[in-house]
């Protein structure tokens, strides 16, 4: 029977230590100060929004939200970007995902100064991620990482497979896994045989989107099971595994909601803070 990765309780150790670091730097006159760009009307959006407001309030985190409306330009949502790039105040920029089909979200994403990236979605951390140079880190793979550090699970030499390639999930945890010695398969759509790949690893993570893609019969016995996925369903929140079953034969899972979830908001709340102290001169 696996344990419960528990990231609710993770974050809130997390957050004392950040609280920490914050008051000590507000002590010496650096206020870290960040903005989260949401354009249009996404119900999910507008929760997330809210928690990382709520977050960085108890952080003692400046946050401001730009909501914008739902036909906003890219010209002018660019324009936002490029204002709050020079604004010395602002140490952290973000564009909430997923935008308007106007909006081309990578238009937007490009056009932040790669220092204020707090997604680290930026082309220029996208390739400093790889090459083991980067200065922040894309926040849900960071908790990932977070959460198996915390409970002693090692990840080297371990055969890790995460389905899911997306750029916000998918690809920056792949090369964080590699960072740390594990043997790395990205499987997508396309993949041929995704159970016989599934059966070898030693951490599956899944990162689609789809309720309970993820069977007990895909599972290796003992294995580590993380599950990004946030799917509404009949008002609830599942993720992308087949919880109650999988959990038989995991060695650790992930819950949805209280796993990967609320690591996701703590963790940028901590890039936030890295690039605030970088700004600043500080490593
Ligand atoms: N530029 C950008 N950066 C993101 O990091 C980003 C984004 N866009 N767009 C959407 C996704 C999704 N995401 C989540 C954050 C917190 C929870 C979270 O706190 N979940 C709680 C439950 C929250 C609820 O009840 O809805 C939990 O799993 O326990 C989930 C998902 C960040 N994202």
């Amino acid at each position: 029977m696996g344990e419960i990765l528990d990231g609710k309780a993770l974050a809130n150790v997390l957050s004392e230590e950040i609280k920490e670091k914050v008051k000590v730097m507000t002590a010496s006159g650096i206020k870290p100060h960040f903005c989260v760009i949401n354009i249009g009307d996404d119900p999910a959006s507008k929760v997330y929004v809210r928690a990382k407001k709520r977050r960085a309030e108890k952080l003692g985190i400046d946050q401001e939200i730009f909501q914008l409306p739902a036909e906003t330009t890219e010209e002018e949502a660019l324009t936002l970007i490029q204002k709050l790039n020079k604004d010395p105040q602002i140490n952290g920029v973000m564009v909430q995902l997923p935008v308007p089909s106007q909006i081309n979200s990578d238009h937007l994403i490009e056009a932040i100064n790669p220092e204020k990236d707090v997604d680290a979605l930026t082309a220029t951390n996208v390739g400093r991620l790889w090459q083991g140079t980067h200065f922040v880190k894309p926040a849900t793979a960071c908790g990932i990482i977070d959460l198996l550090d915390h409970y002693k699970i090692s990840i080297d030499g371990k055969k890790a497979v995460i389905i899911g390639r997306s750029n916000i999930v998918g690809k920056p945890l792949a090369a964080l896994l590699l960072e740390r010695n594990a043997t790395v398969t990205l499987a997508h759509s396309h993949t041929k045989n995704l159970v016989e790949l599934t059966k070898q690893a030693d951490i599956l993570v899944a990162a689609v989107g789809k309720a309970k893609l993820v069977t007990e019969d895909m599972v290796k016995e003992g294995a580590v099971v993380i599950d990004v996925g946030i799917n509404r369903i009949d008002g609830h929140l599942v993720g992308d595994v087949d919880f109650e079953n999988v959990k038989k034969k995991a060695s650790y899972i992930t819950p949805v909601p209280g796993g990967v979830g609320p690591l996701t908001v703590e963790s940028l709340m901590q890039q936030v803070v890295a690039l605030t102290r970088r700004q600043n001169g500080k490593s």
